[in-house]
């Protein structure tokens, strides 16, 4: 479902003379569907880079990743939208907040965007806002001015909202409390049980034995370090 075929990155920094620094090369490796992947690696190794490039906000230098059957690495710009919005999700700790539109309805948005019929999309949208403990008197308001772990929760439920088939995870269970943290690991469980193929970074160790089938450190894909 993703496979990142021979992959490098470097940055150019303009700034300081042009420096350019090789952060990856050879990066190579697949996850299956239902399957989960942890990135691993030091502070540096180039963890969020990799997902970056994969999620398209990073373009790689050389090589393939291919989502389905895109290959993001060479995709138009619209490709990458519409890959986004049907087939790969992303979570990560932090809510971009769009003043005025009510949490139920950032919840149920990416269903919407799909053409989802609006009481199924607000249904699922309430299922997960109760899951992940958002008070039903919070629903009707934007998140604009919530905590940041109420912030962090309206975010998790709109990443999940859409059953992708593939995800990227990052750091999804920082700063949880161990009622939420466990809610969003079961909400990992079932994504995998549906045939998702997710790659996630978890400093959380405890999460990433719990959900993660195979681990890849990518300080084996940082130029002049041995992994
Ligand atoms: N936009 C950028 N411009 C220049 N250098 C960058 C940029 N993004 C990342 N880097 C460099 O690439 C390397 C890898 O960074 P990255 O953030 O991917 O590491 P990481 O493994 O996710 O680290 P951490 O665990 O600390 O988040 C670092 O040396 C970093 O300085």
């Amino acid at each position: 479902m993703i496979s990142v075929e021979n992959v490098s990155k470097s940055f150019t920094l303009h700034n300081q003379g042009a420096a350019v620094i090789e952060v990856m090369s050879g990066a190579s490796f697949t996850v299956a569907p239902g399957e989960c992947v942890a990135l691993t690696g030091d502070s540096g190794a180039g963890k969020s880079t990799l997902m970056r490039m994969i999620y398209g906000n990073y373009l790689a230098a050389s090589g393939a990743i291919r989502v389905g059957g895109v290959d993001v690495a060479s995709a138009e710009p619209r490709e990458i939208l519409q890959l986004r919005r049907e087939t790969l999700g992303y979570v990560s700790q932090f809510l971009r907040v769009v003043p005025r539109v009510p949490s139920l309805d950032v919840v149920a948005e990416p269903l919407l965007a799909l053409g989802a019929d609006r009481n199924a999309a607000l249904d699922r949208a309430r299922d997960l806002l109760t899951r992940l403990n958002i008070p039903e008197t919070l629903w009707s308001l934007s998140p604009t001015t919530f905590s940041g772990g109420e912030q962090q929760r309206v975010n998790i439920a709109r990443g999940f909202a859409h059953t992708y088939p593939a995800m990227l995870l990052d750091e999804p269970t920082a700063s949880l409390d161990a009622t939420n943290r466990a809610t969003v690991l079961s909400l990992i469980d079932e994504a995998k049980a549906r045939g998702a193929a997710i790659v996630g970074i978890f400093h959380d160790a405890e999460a990433r034995e719990r959900v993660a089938d195979r681990e890849i450190d990518v300080s084996r894909f940082t130029p002049g370090r041995a992994a």
